[in-house]
């Protein structure tokens, strides 16, 4: 699905990823881990120009426009799908489909509150799930998210977590948290300082050696400063 043959990327000449290869297959569920800084939102957005025409981004920016609706943000996610004519029209006044549709995954992201509500009304959890709702409503079969359930307690980032994962053929996420990698994904990818020192099946992994991988990228960290 995606092939990155020694991939360096760099930001005005400083290399942030460096020599990095990897191979993607379809089908399957990634954990991007690493420590702040080692360039797992560098690699994802990398990641999403390869695939963007297959794929949805959902960014740790997240862009949700705080002077429209609920509603209306995640319609976003639908805007090529339809005319011009038919987005503007919708935007003054919601059709029936749409409107039943996004409701539908509202209630599957725990979003019970009315699509009318304006996003600057809503929590840091609420605006994170609208911004998967953005996501899930494009319908690609490639979710790429960064950090998109770091606002969320942790029954309930399970819960969105499993729902992204039956939504899509094939995920990449960008994660902190050890226990969602090691429970939700197939496979857990690490990157420490820009380079992949850890690429493994999440079933030959334990809590232990993700805990190891952290601490080992926090002291090369703290040894940089
Ligand atoms: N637009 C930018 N311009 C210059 N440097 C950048 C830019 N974006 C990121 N960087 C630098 O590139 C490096 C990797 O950043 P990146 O955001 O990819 O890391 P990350 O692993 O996603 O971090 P975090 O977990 O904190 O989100 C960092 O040193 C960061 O300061």
């Amino acid at each position: 699905m995606l092939v990155l043959d020694r991939l360096s990327l760099d930001y005005g000449g400083r290399e942030v990823i460096k020599d990095l290869s990897v191979v993607l297959h379809s089908g399957q569920k990634v954990a991007l881990i690493g420590a702040s800084g080692a360039g797992k939102s560098t690699l994802l957005m990398h990641m999403y120009r390869q695939l963007k025409d297959r794929a949805t981004l959902c960014a740790q920016s997240q862009g949700l426009v705080d002077s429209l609706s609920l509603y209306h943000n995640i319609y976003m996610g639908a805007l090529a799908r339809h005319s011009g004519l038919y987005n503007l029209a919708n935007l003054v006044w919601p059709f029936k489909t749409p409107l039943a549709e996004v409701s539908a995954l509202c209630h599957a992201l725990e979003l019970d509150i009315p699509p009318s509500t304006l996003v600057n009304r809503l929590s840091g959890g609420q605006r994170q799930r609208v911004a998967i709702g953005r996501a899930l409503y494009q319908r690609q079969p490639i979710f790429l998210g960064d950090e998109p359930v770091s606002a969320l307690d942790p029954a309930m980032a399970d819960r969105i977590i499993r729902h992204i994962l039956g939504s899509h053929d094939t995920v990449v996420m960008v994660l902190h948290n050890r226990h969602q990698a090691l429970t939700h994904f197939d496979r857990i990818l690490g990157l420490k300082n820009g380079q992949l020192v850890l690429d493994a099946p999440a079933s030959t992994l334990t809590l232990a050696d993700l805990d190891a991988f952290y601490g080992d990228a926090m002291k090369d960290e703290e040894a940089q400063c």
